[in-house]
């Protein structure tokens, strides 16, 4: 209320509390009119905290509507992060069984499962483009020996050592699988067996002369190898592996530390 209307207000209050104007002919008339006015200023006040509060209340639920979606927006990015990193787990958890299944725990190299799969592969390649292939059983000279002088332990070292070495000297297309204990099969891809042979004979002479430090023990190893080539519609294991088996064991009987290839049959 403003001054003018507060002064206004108590002139009107002492007119009307005054004895003098009681039978003043207008004085019932502004008694109404004060009465009146006050009824409608306790309306007006009554409106205003009405309004007042419909309006706070306005503000508090648009807060919480405000935090409701907040709360509710923070609870989905969780749930996406938390999806994301399980979705990376399950990724990295397949990559790591993919490995496993594929690949020797000790070594790193290929296993029999995955040359198995290479070979029918490149097999199929052989029979319809021509392509040529040659596979060498490698496999080390008196590993036994290694064990019993050092210890198994030393063995899984050398063994680490030379998957290293195959690793360095074969060429990007080519494959190295752990065969067996210490028995390597190579797949030499678009390779004639005699280029197949010059290419073991240099992995058989890089491993004989690579040193190999277990602990304060430097030891060597020396390999021997058979060699077969795959001809066109032949069982790839049954058959072109079978060979490279048997030259394998003619190397052996041969005195070791060497390579034999395996005839063509028929
Ligand atoms: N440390 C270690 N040794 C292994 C592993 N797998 C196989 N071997 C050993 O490799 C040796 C293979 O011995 P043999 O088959 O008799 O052959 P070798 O002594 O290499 O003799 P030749 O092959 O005839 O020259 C055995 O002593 C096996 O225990 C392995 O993962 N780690």
């Amino acid at each position: 209320m403003t001054r003018e209307a507060a002064a206004l207000l108590s002139w009107v209050e002492s007119l009307l509390a005054d004895p003098a104007h009681a039978r003043h002919p207008l004085h019932e008339a502004l008694e109404a009119l004060y009465r009146h006015h006050l009824e409608e200023k306790a309306r007006l006040e009554r409106l205003i905290t009405i309004s007042d509060s419909y309006q706070r209340y306005a503000r508090e639920d648009h807060l919480s509507t405000r935090q409701r979606y907040d709360k509710i927006r923070r609870r989905q990015e969780k749930l996406a992060r938390i999806s994301d990193g399980y979705q990376q787990l399950m990724r990295e958890h397949n990559l790591a069984l993919e490995r496993d299944s594929t690949h020797d725990p000790l070594t790193g190299l290929p296993n029999r499962r995955m040359i198995g799969i290479r070979l029918e592969e490149e097999s199929r390649r052989a029979s319809r483009h021509g392509q040529r292939y040659t596979l060498a059983m490698v496999d080390i000279d008196h590993f036994k020996r290694i064990n019993d002088r050092h210890g198994h332990e030393t063995g899984d070292r050398v063994l680490v050592a030379i998957a290293h070495v195959i690793r360095q000297e074969l060429r990007n297309y080519d494959l190295c699988a752990r065969w067996g204990g210490e028995e390597f099969l190579l797949l030499l891809t678009n390779t004639g067996i005699e280029e197949g042979r010059a290419i073991v004979d240099r992995l058989c002479q890089r491993l004989s002369r690579f040193p190999i430090v277990v602990g304060d023990m430097t030891l060597s190893v020396t390999a021997s190898a058979g060699l077969s080539e795959h001809r066109a519609g032949e069982d790839p294991l049954a058959e072109t592996l079978q060979r490279a088996d048997r030259a394998l064991l003619q190397a052996k009987r041969s005195g070791r530390n060497r390579s034999c290839i395996a005839p063509i049959p028929g």
